[in-house]
Parts: C-alpha cells; sequence; structure tokens
C-alpha cells in the first residue's frame, strides 16, 4: 500500500516522491477509522467462520503455522521472505527516504511505513528525526540506572531493565489511573512509544560505554542528526559513514518480521494487559536475547572467529564442511541457520550481503569472506544432516560481520542493536492494538491427557 505522496511510476522500478508535511500522528489518526470499520465488519459478518483447523503437532509444536494473531505492519512469506505493508525489501530500499547525504532507507521511515502504512516524503521523514532528536535525551535517573550495573551484565539484561525502568515515564500509564478513555488508549500509547523509540540510541550507546570504553565521554545528541547517525555517533563512529549506512540499513530491516516471532509476541501479549509500551517492550528484549532468537546474531560471530581461529580465514570449503559437522556431532545447532517460518535464505541475509559487496574493504574482509564461504556450504551439510527443514541462512548470519570488519567487535552487544531496531515493529502493534480495541490476549491451554483425548475422539 503506497501513500498519495509517493507513486511507482507504471512499469518501472521507479518511486517518486511529493513533499507533504504531515505529522506521523496525522497520518496514523487518518488511517485509524477505516481499519476500525474493516474490522468492525470483519468481526460480524465473520467471527465464526473457520480459516483452518488445529492439528496436535500445532499444540505440542511452539504453534508453528497457526494462523492466529492479528498484525498488520508486516507479513511473512516462507519462500518470498518478509513484506513492510506489502513492500519487499527491495521495494523498501527505493521507496524509502535515506538520511541527509546517505543511500540507505532509516529506520524513521521504516517506522513511518510501519505505522501508517504509507512511505513517507523527505520532508516528512526529516521532521520525524527531528522530533525523535528532541525527545531523545535520557532521564537523568535512568542514565545513573545504568552506570549502577556491574559491567559484566550482558548488555541485552541491561537494555531490557533500564527499558522497563523507563516506564516511570509513561503518559499511557499515569493517564490510565486518571482514566483515560478506551478511545485514546492509542494516543498515549504512541507518545510513550515515540519517546522510547527516541531514547534507544543515547541508552543503548551508554550500555556499550560503560562495558567497553568506561570513562569516555559521550558526545550529546545532536539536533540535526537521524536516529542512526546519533547512535553511530555515541558508539564512537560517527566518523565512519559506511558503518553508520550499515546501522541505517541494518536497524531499519530488523524491525519487524509479522507477529508471531519470540519478541514481537511478547510485547504485544505483555501490552494486551494494557501495560504501558516500556513495560511491554522490556518484555519483548528479553525474548530477543535468547539464542534461538536474537542472540543468535551473538553466537553467529563466536561460532565464526572460533572456526577461523582453527581452520584459518583461508579455509576451503572441505574444511568448512568438516567444521560444520563437528558442531552438527557435538549436538549444537549451527548459529544463524534455520527458521520457524522461512524455508528459503532470508531476504534480509540477501540485502546485508549485498551492502557488502558494495564495498571494496569488505569484500576484501577475512570474517565476512568467511561468512560468504560458509554460506556456500552449510545449506548442503544441513540437508544431508536432514533435521532442520530450512537449511538456510537467516538474516543473524551475517549482520555481525561487518561491525566486527568496522571494529565494532564486542559481539555480547550485538543484539542490543537488534533490540533498538525491532522496537519499530513491537511499537507499532501497540499503538494499533489499542486504536482497534484488541482485547486481552489470553489463549486455552490443554494438558496432555486431554489433548491425547481430544485426539483420540477426533
Ligand atoms: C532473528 C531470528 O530469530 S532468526 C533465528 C535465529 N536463530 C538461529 O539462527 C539458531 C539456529 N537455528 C535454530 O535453532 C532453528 O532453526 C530455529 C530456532 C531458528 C527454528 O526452529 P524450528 O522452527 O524448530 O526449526 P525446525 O523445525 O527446522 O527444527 C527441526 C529440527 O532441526 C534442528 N535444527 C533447526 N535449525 C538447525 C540448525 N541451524 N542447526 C542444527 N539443527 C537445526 C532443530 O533443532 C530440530 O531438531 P530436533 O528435532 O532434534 O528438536
Ligand atoms: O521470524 C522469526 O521467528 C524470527 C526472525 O527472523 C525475526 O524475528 O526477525
Amino acid at each position: 500500500m503506497l501513500s498519495s505522496q509517493t507513486l511507482r511510476l507504471a512499469g518501472s522500478r521507479k518511486f517518486v516522491r511529493f513533499a507533504s508535511t504531515k505529522t506521523l500522528k496525522d497520518v496514523i489518526k487518518e488511517a485509524i477509522p477505516k481499519k476500525q470499520e474493516q474490522l468492525k465488519a470483519l468481526k460480524a459478518k465473520h467471527a465464526n467462520t473457520s480459516i483452518g483447523d488445529i492439528k496436535v503437532e500445532n499444540v505440542i509444536g511452539g504453534m508453528r503455522g497457526l494462523r492466529a494473531m492479528l498484525w498488520d505492519s508486516s507479513v511473512l512469506d516462507p519462500q518470498e521472505g518478509i513484506r513492510f505493508h506489502g513492500l519487499s525489501i527491495p521495494d523498501c530500499k527505493k521507496a524509502l527516504p535515506a538520511a541527509a547525504g546517505g543511500k540507505e532507507m532509516i529506520p524513521e521511515s521504516m517506522l513511518w511505513l510501519l505505522m501508517s502504512g504509507k512511505v513517507p516524503s523527505e520532508a516528512e521523514t526529516r521532521a520525524l528525526s527531528k522530533d525523535l532528536a528532541e525527545r531523545g535525551k535520557l532521564p537523568d535517573y535512568i542514565a545513573k540506572l545504568v552506570d549502577s550495573f556491574p559491567s559484566h551484565l550482558h548488555p541485552m539484561t541491561q537494555l531490557g531493565m533500564a527499558v522497563a525502568a523507563m516506564n516511570h515515564e509513561s503518559v499511557f500509564q499515569k493517564a490510565y489511573e486518571k482514566g483515560m478513555k478506551k478511545t485514546e488508549y492509542w494516543e498515549y500509547a504512541l507518545e510513550d512509544s515515540l519517546n522510547l523509540i527516541a531514547v534507544l540510541p543515547s541508552l543503548a550507546a551508554r550500555i556499550y560505554r560503560n562495558a567497553y570504553y568506561p570513562g569516555r565521554a559521550l558526545p550529546e545528541l545532536d539536533q540535526s542528526l537521524d536516529l542512526v547517525g546519533n547512535y553511530s555517533n555515541m558508539l564512537g563512529y560517527g566518523n565512519n559513514e559506511s558503518l553508520t549506512e550499515y546501522l541505517r540499513l541494518y536497524i531499519a530491516l530488523h524491525g519487524d518480521h509479522e507477529g508471531g516471532n519470540a519478541s514481537a509476541h511478547t510485547a504485544h501479549l505483555v501490552g494486551s494487559t494494557l501495560s504501558d509500551p516500556y513495560l511491554s517492550y522490556s518484555a519483548a528484549l528479553f525474548a530477543l536475547a535468547g539464542p534461538l532468537h536474537g542472540l543468535a546474531n551473538q553466537e553467529v560471530l563466536r561460532w565464526q572467529m572460533a572456526m577461523q581461529k582453527e581452520i584459518g580465514s583461508e579455509a576451503t570449503h572441505d574444511q568448512i564442511k568438516d567444521y560444520l559437522w563437528r558442531t552438527l556431532k557435538s549436538g549444537q545447532v549451527v548459529p544463524g541457520y534455520g527458521h520457524g517460518v522461512l524455508r528459503n535464505p532470508d531476504p534480509r541475509f540477501i540485502a546485508l550481503q549485498e551492502f557488502c559487496d558494495t564495498k571494496p574493504e569488505l569484500m576484501e574482509s577475512p570474517i565476512v569472506r568467511l561468512v560468504k564461504k560458509t554460506y556456500e556450504v552449510a545449506p548442503g551439510v544441513l540437508l544431508e544432516h536432514g533435521k532442520t527443514k530450512n537449511p538456510y541462512p537467516n538474516v543473524d548470519a551475517t549482520s555481525g560481520c561487518v561491525l566486527h570488519h568496522y571494529g565494532l567487535q564486542e559481539f555480547k552487544y550485538y543484539t542490543v542493536i537488534f533490540g533498538v531496531s525491532r522496537a519499530l515493529g513491537c511499537i507499532t502493534q501497540l499503538v494499533w492494538a489499542r486504536a482497534l480495541g484488541l482485547p486481552l490476549e489470553r489463549p486455552k491451554s490443554v494438558s496432555l491427557d486431554v489433548l491425547e483425548k481430544l485426539a483420540n475422539a477426533a
């Protein structure tokens, strides 16, 4: 779905943007009545229509394949991968505005698309960047809290704890106490959500500084920079334009992956109790921090570095195959491969690999080359191993190697960057769930005995 301000020229891949200066809130407000009507009509006409049945394997298999969640901002096709309001990653790369002077789409333009279903104009994107920069100062008590954490606490634990503590700022929670009306929920949820995303760069950069560069000064937020421009600057990489552009692409790309992934689903579940966006998103971060989900990007780097140490950067395909088999035979998973839904290489993996192909220094980088070579043999080994339903790489297989090449080598920090990104999709859903009046999430569970009885009787 494209905005009235953005047209795709018939038969071409070109997008033409017209100036528009609506705020994100204006655009969401305009979109809400239509969606509410659509939901109401669907409920009236089809509340009892079946769209599939439940198999025993769904119940005992982590609800794989069960279409049981409403999530509008993106849909994951097992073969094609993710589409954001219908736009594929190549579409987004063409349509979504970049930073001033940059080429890659930025999280602000992705957030706008996710929230509104529309491609923002250049002016709208700049205005959103400015709004976020103005909201982006970390409250002093949160800075103090983060500074008090022992530096050996995992960076994801620090991020989740600090985001939870920020619920002290929640206007949603304060308004609820004062008896806000249901029709107002989304506005307060949006206000909290924008405040939350705005402080993530300052918060995440502080965690990085404290853990790895204690005592180093943290630059102030630069009001003229976009979200990632500021984040990169505060991480200490502001003068590395290539890494900053990579971070823009990375954070825009990881923003949303439909609703069933563990982090997004967690934010949605917690938000459905009317917990505020800070608490809901902190819960999502702890789901993201598991090695089968977002933490896999840390694990990939650890694993690839161990491989590099053992067989060298110029390892042959046979040596890599042998290393893969040893990983599998020791009972471990190959990190960065497989997926709960995808059955092809992840288009986010492809997009990040393509970024590497545009930079000579990355094409020559030993770690980037090793990741690429691993991709050339791992699917064959995993197919022969015969367990995983998807032998192809997911985004985590590659996201860390570029960071590592450019000197951001503290791989326990990598999932924090993912965490900054995933807020985009989670807060979008929190706002829309409140706008649509979605209820408390509460599926029915069954005991093993009852499941057996139901299955035998079926
Ligand atoms: C951003 C993201 O969250 S992307 C995912 C990041 N996670 C990883 O990269 C970790 C490695 N991958 C995995 O562990 C899995 O592929 C998951 C968790 C992503 C998906 O899990 P599932 O949907 O259960 O995968 P699937 O149905 O293919 O699993 C079947 C079997 O193959 C195994 N398998 C799946 N992927 C792999 C892998 N990469 N290496 C080895 N074995 C694997 C499973 O462990 C399972 O074994 P079991 O029958 O002994 O329990
Ligand atoms: O979709 C999933 O289950 C995992 C994933 O790739 C993501 O959340 O980005």
